[in-house]
């Protein structure tokens, strides 16, 4: 016998935290107090992920699981009841049904920005007002379905906004921001220096060298600006920089 759930169940999310209001640290959105609400769960294994406790299968007893209105609930608590922007992120958002949770917090006037590598659509991406596509370079060793992110802009269609952001560690990353971009005439690219110190899953904040970070920032601005890349914006994970890696901020 299969198991018996009733047809009327809401859709459960598997959330692994939901924290802020803090301001938005990286790409389009930086510096805007946003609420965080992180799925639990991804399809990819990027090497340097600085949210494995979000990814790892080990860590699922500890994801959540939760009802749209339940997030709704806590949305409201920790913005008090106003209006902000709210950054779906994960693991991989996409995998989680946050259309109701959507409808239910654009009805009283919330913003939706969403994370994702662009390896999945969804049709509610067309009810966000920001969507960022990051998809990943060859040091994350993760291979690009370009077919699949044509789908995540298609399932945007007119709706929101859409940015690409790059992580970049070395040249073979720069080339690979380049050449996607090349492919996107039109969206706006965001490029981000990778932390080569992403926390360890099992530690709420490790040790994280800013210097190193600042180097890779310098380089990743001196490669921009000689090759007249106008178009790029260059930003630091700005939380990093506050609070290292810290969790939760
Ligand atoms: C943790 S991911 C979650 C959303 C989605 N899975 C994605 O990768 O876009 C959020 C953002 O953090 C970036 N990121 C992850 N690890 C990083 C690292 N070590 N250094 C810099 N950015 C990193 C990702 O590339 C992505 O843009
Ligand atoms: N402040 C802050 N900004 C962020 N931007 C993207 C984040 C993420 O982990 O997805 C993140 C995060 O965890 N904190
Ligand atoms: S896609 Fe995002 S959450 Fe998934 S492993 Fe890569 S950086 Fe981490
Ligand atoms: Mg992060």
């Amino acid at each position: 016998m299969g198991r018996i759930s009733p047809v009327s169940a809401a859709p459960t999310l598997r959330i692994a935290e939901i924290f802020g209001p803090t301001i938005q640290g990286e790409g389009v959105l930086i510096g805007e107090p946003t609420v965080f609400v992180r799925a639990g769960g991804c399809d990819y294994r990027c090497v340097w992920c600085d949210t494995l406790h979000a990814v790892e299968s080990r860590f699922r007893d500890e994801w959540a699981p939760l009802s749209t209105e339940a997030v709704w609930a806590e949305v409201v608590a920790l913005s008090g009841g106003r209006a902000l922007t709210v950054s779906l992120s994960g693991g991989n958002p996409a995998i989680q049904p946050f259309g109701p949770l959507i409808a239910r917090g654009r009805a009283e006037g919330y913003r939706f920005a969403l994370e994702t590598q662009g390896s999945l659509a969804r049709p509610w991406f067309a009810e966000l007002s920001t969507l960022v596509l990051s998809p990943k370079p060859p040091s994350s060793r993760m291979e690009t379905d370009w077919s699949a992110l044509d789908d995540c802009l298609k399932a945007a269609g007119a709706g929101p906004r859409v940015v690409l952001k790059f992580i970049v560690f070395d040249q073979a990353d720069y080339e690979y921001a380049r050449d996607a971009a090349a492919r996107y005439p039109r969206l706006p690219v965001y490029l981000q220096p990778g932390n080569h110190t992403p926390p360890p899953p099992e530690a709420e904040d490790a040790p994280i060298d800013i210097d190193g970070l600042m180097e890779r920032m310098r380089w990743l601005v001196d490669r921009v600006i000689e090759d007249r890349w106008f178009e790029a914006h260059v930003l630091p994970q700005l939380h990093v920089l506050i609070w290292g890696n810290r969790r939760g901020v």
